[in-house]
């Protein structure tokens, strides 16, 4: 059996099987047929095939952290930096489900009630992703909101290796306020934060500085909020975090892969910081990129 094909049966082994189906973009999947012909249901298999663990050059990262934490802004960042992609489970999700299939509604609840959705389905959707970008010459990952459970992780060590860890932390009532300052504009896409965070410093603990990162005029009416960034759901995400995903933590701290970052401003003073604290990871060849 090909290496791939034998890391196929690991991961079904650490998935199971499932009776979730949906539809949409033309992209049909049926985790039901997980339990039979591991090798062929195999979601990793096409991408593993085109690359191997020993022949790849380039840096393959995960974002961890709290909803709110600004993972999607820093990994975007870092990735453009270091030109490697930035892969966003929490953006796949969305897309995939953003047209109204009735199979793809029930996710969309889960989704919106600040639940996740099932290990098989995520798998599914990052074995799709990685495999256009193999496809379309992608080198390594920043990886952003994968994994998040145990089993998740465990699926991800069966089919590739990752070298850095990095969690960013924030303190609770500052999650809570970010999140609910978030906004995206339905035009361009693009994110935008209207809370003005300025907490701390007088009660003993260190200032957190946050200025809004307001719209530009052309972007001002068109802003919308994340059905699952109202104040009830996103204490309900950072309880989920708190069992799901600390255990995905403690995983990878025990690996000795993962570094801690404490997140302590706006972007114009965390992203120097942030850079140089991923700076004695960097393989040779992306250090001259990030002191540009
Ligand atoms: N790895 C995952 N496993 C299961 N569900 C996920 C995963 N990544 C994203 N989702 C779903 O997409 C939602 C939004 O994800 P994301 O944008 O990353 O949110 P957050 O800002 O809470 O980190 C999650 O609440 C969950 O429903």
């Amino acid at each position: 059996m090909r290496a791939a094909a034998q890391a196929a049966s690991r991961l079904l082994a650490t998935c199971g099987g499932s009776s979730h189906s949906f539809l949409s973009n033309g992209f049909t999947f049926q985790a039901a047929r997980w339990g039979h012909a591991a090798a062929q249901q195999e979601p990793f298999e096409a991408w593993n095939s085109t690359r191997s663990v020993s022949s790849r050059t380039s840096l393959q990262w995960i974002f961890l952290g709290c909803p709110g934490v600004g993972k999607g802004t820093y990994a975007s960042r870092l990735a453009k930096t270091l030109g490697v992609p930035h892969i966003a489970m929490g953006d796949i999700v969305r897309q995939e489900l953003s047209q109204d299939t009735p199979s793809g509604l029930k996710l969309k609840k889960l989704m919106n009630e600040g639940k996740l959705l099932p290990d098989e389905i995520v798998l599914e959707l990052l074995a799709k992703r990685l495999e256009t970008g193999t496809a379309a010459g992608e080198s390594g990952f920043i990886l952003d909101g994968f994994p998040r459970t145990r089993s998740q992780v465990e699926a991800l060590d069966r089919i590739t290796d990752i070298d850095l860890v990095l969690n960013l932390r924030l303190r609770e009532d500052v999650l809570i306020m970010k999140c609910m300052g978030r906004r995206i504009c339905s035009g361009c896409g693009t994110n935008y934060n209207v809370a003005n965070i300025d907490v701390g410093g007088d009660d003993g603990g260190p200032r957190i500085f946050m200025p809004p990162l307001l719209p530009p005029p052309s972007c001002a009416d068109k802003l919308t909020v994340r059905a699952d960034d109202t104040e009830d759901v996103i204490r309900a995400r950072l309880n989920l975090y708190a069992e799901e995903c600390k255990p995905v933590e403690d995983y990878y701290r025990a690996q000795g892969k993962l570094l801690d970052f404490d997140v302590m401003g706006g972007i114009p003073e965390t992203w120097p910081k942030l850079l140089d604290a991923v700076k004695p990871f960097l393989p040779e060849e992306s250090l001259s990129v990030a002191a540009a």
